[in-house]
């Protein structure tokens, strides 16, 4: 696709899939205007020099391996969008960061963090934070009386996740200023790098030009360095008065800060990270899969009938059941796949000049990893619009050691991206999905509440990963549940 030169901007858009074809021996890579966009072929007669700014769509598993992961090299920069990587984030926060000696410092201590070691030690946290969960749409729905609206509940957990995580503290009430002002950060962000900012991304005369836009990005990054400045001080605060506190990223960050010369705002975007990257994708995941269960329940029925075969009534599932119950871990690989957090990845952009397969990708190339028609390749996923965790049966590998196998066609799905810029927080999204979802199946079965259809096709407005509000009622499953969900309830456990 060639978009015309308008107000001094001029883009190309190749799609690129393999196609063998005898057609495309003919043709070359020249777009086939009788195909849907994921099976396009590539054009390369754009002569170079016509070319501002060249995007190449991928759609197809063994090209996206072929590129980002075996020259992953060449193709694991980032481009600088105006809004979110020049404006706002400034080049840090790990993922606006270009493919350098900074990026692998920032990875690497986050990476500290986020290995399985590490993430062994957080089981507690998740476990106590997956109870409250639980116990709070059990409190909530009045033992399953009345329907809730969950998405509040799966914010919180997946934000005292990483707060702990982050800072070693949790909020007790998602009333605490800081906090608030934190998630205010995180939805303002979602709102500038969203569709409207394409506008000023693309259109450079919007970028000399004092627009609100413009004032609005420059407004958070000057807030993201506030808010999260001080919420380390805060954490600074309790460890210079002797106060043990939990290891955590800001703990970490504190102790390497002269060793690895951090500034205060490497720091800042480096917290915010976490903060941002961790909490809106693993709770929209989690409000995905509540939303698909009332109208799937023969899927809750048969998990059901795993958990009660496999873990019982008397105890609910903990991490170490995980490989124990196939189906439940099948649902949660389906629900990423079905409504990946982001359908288009995080672009990444091509260092050096590059020919592959005959195709010329120049320089500054940016590289959109198109999930969506990976996520409906048919032959890898017949059916590929249905809810079916059954095509993930016998798939007895985790996210990360499903990326890392030689054959792109046998992944599980490309939900964390792929390359050297793959998620680093995938195995911890992976567990705190696990701990979650399997007790919602063990305690509840979750209808639909009469004359409130939950739609399933749309996202909602700037978060563009969630679903549209709903509510549904959690109904308890058995006896035992009660007992197990009022074992513990909400402690102060240095509330921040
Ligand atoms: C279900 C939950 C999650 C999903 C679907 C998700 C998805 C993604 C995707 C698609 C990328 C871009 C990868 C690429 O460029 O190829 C990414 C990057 C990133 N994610 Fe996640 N993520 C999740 C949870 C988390 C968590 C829990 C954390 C932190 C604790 C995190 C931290 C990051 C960071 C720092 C990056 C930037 C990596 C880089 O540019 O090198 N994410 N994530």
């Amino acid at each position: 696709m060639v978009l015309p030169d308008v107000m001094g901007c001029d883009f190309r858009v190749v799609s690129l899939a393999i196609d063998t074809s005898p057609e495309s021996h003919r043709q070359g890579w020249a777009p086939h205007p009788a195909r849907t966009p994921h099976t396009l072929r590539v054009s390369s007669e754009v002569p170079r020099e016509a070319i501002v700014q060249l995007f190449v769509v991928i759609n197809d598993p063994q090209v996206a391996r072929d590129l980002l992961v075996t020259h992953g090299a060449n193709f694991s920069s980032r481009w600088p969008y105006f809004m979110k990587n020049q404006t706002i984030l400034r080049g840090g926060g790990i993922t606006a960061a270009s493919y350098n000696d900074t990026w692998r410092k920032h990875r690497r201590i986050a990476m500290w963090l986020l290995n399985s070691k590490a993430i062994r030690t957080y089981a507690e946290t998740i476990d106590y934070e997956a109870h409250i969960f639980l116990r709070s749409l059990y409190d909530l729905s009045q033992h399953g009386k009345i329907p809730i609206d969950p998405a509040t509940y799966a914010g919180r957990y997946a934000l005292n996740n990483m707060l702990t995580l982050t800072f070693g503290s949790r909020t007790v009430k998602a009333t605490d200023p800081l906090v608030q002002e934190a998630l205010r950060l995180g939805m303002e962000f979602m709102r500038l790098t969203g569709p409207w900012s394409n506008m000023i991304d693309f259109f450079k005369i919007l970028q000399w030009i004092p627009t609100t836009m413009r004032a609005q990005g420059r407004k958070l990054h000057n807030d993201f360095i506030a808010v999260y400045g001080a919420m380390m001080l805060r954490t600074k605060a309790r460890m210079d008065a002797g106060e043990e506190v939990p290891d955590c990223l800001v703990k970490t960050l504190i102790q390497c800060q002269e060793e690895e010369q951090l500034t205060w705002e490497d720091m800042c975007f480096i917290v915010s990270a976490f903060t941002t990257g961790g909490v809106h994708s693993t709770s929209g995941i989690i409000e995905w899969f509540l939303a698909l269960m009332p109208s799937n329940l023969h899927v809750q029925a048969k998990a059901a009938e795993e958990l009660d075969r496999v873990v019982g009534r008397d105890t609910w599932p903990t991490a170490e059941d995980e490989m124990k119950l196939p189906y439940c871990r099948a649902i949660i690989k389906e629900v990423l796949r079905i409504h990946a957090s982001f359908w288009m990845g995080t672009p990444h952009c091509s260092d050096e000049d590059f020919v592959y397969r005959g195709l010329f990708i120049p320089a500054n190339s940016v590289m959109v990893l198109n999930v969506y028609a990976l996520h409906h390749n048919e032959s890898r996923y017949p059916d590929s619009f249905s809810f079916n965790p059954e095509r993930y049966l016998g798939d007895e590998l985790g996210a990360m050691d499903s990326a890392k196998q030689p054959d792109a066609l046998v992944r599980d799905h490309w939900a964390f991206g792929a390359g050297r810029r793959i998620c680093p927080g995938m195995e911890m999204a992976e567990r705190e999905l696990f701990l979650a979802i399997s007790r919602l199946l063990w305690a509840f079965s979750f209808t639909e509440v009469p004359g409130e259809p939950i739609c399933l096709e749309e996202y909602e407005g700037f978060s563009g990963r969630t679903p549209l509000p709903y509510r549904l009622t959690p109904k308890p499953r058995h006896g035992m549940v009660h007992d197990v969900l009022v074992e513990k309830t909400e402690i102060n456990l240095n509330d921040v």
